[in-house]
């Protein structure tokens, strides 16, 4: 399974991965240590100024250290990282560690045109927040108040060995995707990615590494690492393997690398795998709070991913599962949900009952738990977690024949609008997204289908379109990727809506009341995007209770970058070229800067028409005011014609 496309054609931008000199003590002092000063000074948490220093400053060397007579005893020297994976997981990775230290980051790649695009000016991964981290550390433009230039320390480079070699600590962050053939197909994690990642470590490292496994790898996968490592290394150089699996969504990956849940790293119980797991819990200590970094034993690092996926995904599958029942009792989906979710047990989370959940996680890493348990001779075990997936694949087919059975039994010769095809909202990755299946299933059916999605890339829909398809679907003649909702629903018979976007919802807006800043809502409900639906076009008056609530949350996010009183916050997508302020709000208060007109899209279908809305993200009373027939995901049919569906 590929990632995304990269379109971009310009030729790779070879970048020396040679180091800097560190910077003078006095400048550190200035960019560093002052501010620290004011800021520890000024905080009411209870953590001593010693703590904010290290905190700020990264790595001071010997010098600076006497000069500045602070008496910092943990401190770490300078650290090389070597991240192999300019993907989803790798690049932002890279970019976060480089933004919050100052170590020197490589982020390797062996596919050129995805470090090429990473290197230019239109990043290949939509994140919010992520244009801003990476053009700072990339180009080494000012991260701080004071606007003191910062010295680049990230670079994107296809030079894999060059950047093994100088690293002290190298992250395997390939791809482990399901295998598509030989033993285990269609379960089993591929690890090819990882052994080929490993082998060449092996291969080009002249002194000792720590090798990290950040990939997302089957139990037990360090003992392989360890002993291709072991098997293959230069005379006298040796390796400690660890498992620091990654836990970022999505759509919210800044966020949750800034400030996650928790930092698993999972070592031998050895001296030297302790003292790993100790130079890691450093890196990670220069921004994530010591609580929040658990250090374990490597095999339940490794599995403590797996398992977090499969009962995650477990959960939407639980809630889509009850979703039929209420289809056909008259129950709510929402309202199950919503009581079960009071129950602190419960908890609120991952119980949006939708068109099945999709992203290149976690089917592959459920199959891979099934695959797992199979070899360890669990077959109830293997049969419990595939059930999971199972449930998934039913619900898109459920849906589907919903569509089928409302339009009468026939999608021939109808035109279907759908709206959405990403797996989620906020990122244009469409990887195992519900949509290909749903599309491929209308096309089957011999229906026109018209496709708007405000971020994913169209040549990439295309070719996910293409190897989902079987011999039946003609894509050339019945395909349309459209570049806005109007055009895909002008003349449809109905609207499929299958991915949450903001741009879709007909529910009245709460007026916007900006609160004082909960940094934890606020980090969930916004990160630094210009596109996002909070943004504020420059030139706008500011209160001042809103700027200390930008204040906070840019503290919240670690972005230095911005005092009260001064609303000069950088543009993510603009880098120093844009002095805009940005007012968080909590996901309520949240304003979507555009909004499809409902009204007009009703006037150009074909009538009866219908809404199908696969996300329950609708006013369905307001959409039935206007003449449409409603079907959505967990409720029995909202139309009286249609009683069967
Ligand atoms: N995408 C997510 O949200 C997410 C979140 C948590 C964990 N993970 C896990 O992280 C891992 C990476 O996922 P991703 O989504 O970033 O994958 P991706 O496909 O976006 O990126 C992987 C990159 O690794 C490169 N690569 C593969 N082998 C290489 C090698 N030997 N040398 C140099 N480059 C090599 C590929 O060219 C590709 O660009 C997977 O194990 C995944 O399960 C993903
Ligand atoms: O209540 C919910 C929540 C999610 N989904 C769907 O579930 C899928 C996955 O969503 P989400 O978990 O938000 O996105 P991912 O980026 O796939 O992140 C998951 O997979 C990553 C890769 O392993 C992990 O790192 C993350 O912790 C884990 O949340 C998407 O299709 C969502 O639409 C639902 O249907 N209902």
């Amino acid at each position: 399974m590929e990632g995304p496309s990269i379109e971009n054609d310009a030729p790779p931008l070879l970048i020396d991965f040679s180091f800097t000199p560190p910077e003078t003590p006095q400048r550190k002092v200035q960019q560093y240590v002052e501010p620290a000063i004011k800021e520890a000074t000024n905080r009411q948490n209870g953590l001593g100024v010693e703590h904010e220093l290290q905190w700020c400053m990264g790595a001071p060397d010997e010098e600076f250290r006497t000069s500045t007579k602070i008496n910092t005893p943990t401190l770490t020297p300078f650290k090389r990282i070597c991240i192999i994976g300019a993907g989803y997981v790798g690049a932002p990775t890279g970019a976060v560690i480089a933004y919050e230290t100052n170590f020197d980051v490589a982020v390797v790649d062996y596919n050129a045109q995805r470090i090429a695009a990473w290197n230019s000016a239109d990043l290949p991964i939509y994140e919010s927040g992520l244009d801003h981290i990476v053009k700072s550390t990339r180009d080494g433009i000012s991260k701080h108040a004071d606007g003191v230039t910062t010295r680049s320390n990230l670079v994107f480079t296809t030079d894999v060995e060059g950047s093994i070699d100088a690293a002290d600590i190298i992250f395997i962050a390939v791809n482990t995707p399901t295998k598509t053939q030989g033993r285990g197909k269609g379960y089993a994690a591929d690890l090819r990615f990882v052994e080929e990642a490993t082998r060449t470590i092996a291969k080009v490292a002249k002194a000792d590494k720590i090798v990290v496994e950040k990939s997302t790898v089957p139990v037990k996968t360090a003992e392989s690492v360890r002993m291709i490592l072991m098997a293959n290394a230069h005379p006298g150089v040796r390796f400690e393997v660890l498992s620091n699996p990654e836990y970022l969504a999505e759509g919210q990956a800044v966020a949750d690398l800034l400030d996650p849940d928790r930092i698993l790293i999972g070592s031998l119980p050895t001296p030297e795998g302790l003292k790993a797991a100790d130079t890691l819990v450093e890196v990670y200590s220069q921004w994530v709070e010591r609580s929040k970094i658990i250090t374990m034993n490597l095999w339940s690092s490794e599995l403590a991913k797996l398992a977090a996926n499969a009962m995650l995904a477990q959960r939407i599958s639980n809630v889509n599962a009850l979703s039929a029942i209420c289809e056909k009792t008259g129950a709510s989906v929402d309202e199950v949900a919503y009581a079960c979710g009071l129950d602190h047990r419960i908890g609120k989370g991952m119980l949006k009952a939708g068109p099945g959940f999709g992203g290149s996680c976690f089917r592959k890493d459920i199959l891979s738990l099934v695959y797992l348990s199979e070899t360890l001779g669990l077959p109830e075990v293997a049969n419990y977690w595939r059930g999971v997936v199972d449930i998934n694949e039913y619900q898109k087919d459920r849906f589907t024949k919903r569509v089928i059975s409302c339009l009468f039994n026939t999608l021939t010769n109808k035109k279907i609008a759908v709206l959405g095809f990403t797996f989620k909202k906020n990122t244009a990755d469409i990887r195992e997204s519900p949509a290909i299946t749903m599309v491929t299933n209308f096309l089957s059916e011999g229906a026109q289908v018209a496709v708007y999605d405000p971020r994913a890339r169209k040549q990439q829909i295309l070719v996910d379109l293409h190897q989902a398809r079987d011999d039946t679907v003609a894509l050339e003649n019945n395909l349309m990727i459209c570049g806005d909702a109007y055009r895909a629903c002008d003349g449809a018979d109905a609207v499929v809506v299958l991915t949450e976007w903001d741009e879709f919802s007909n529910v009245d807006l709460p007026t916007p009341e900006v609160q004082t800043a909960d940094p934890v809502a606020l980090r969930r409900s916004t990160v630094l995007d210009p596109n996002a639906n909070n943004f504020v076009p420059e030139g706008t008056k500011h209160k001042e209770e809103e700027l200390c609530a930008v204040s906070a949350f840019l503290s919240a996010l670690k972005v230095r970058n911005v005092k009260v009183g001064s609303p000069h916050i950088t543009s993510d997508e603009e880098g120093l070229e844009g002095s805009r302020v940005r007012v968080p709000v909590t996901p309520a208060q949240t304003v979507p800067q555009w909004r499809i007109d409902w009204v007009r899209i009703a006037r150009g279908m074909r009538k009866p028409m219908f809404v199908f809305d696969g996300r329950n993200i609708l006013d369905h009373g307001k959409l039935q005011r206007l003449g449409f027939r409603v079907e959505v995901i967990g409720k029995a049919s909202l139309t009286e014609a249609n009683v069967q569906c």
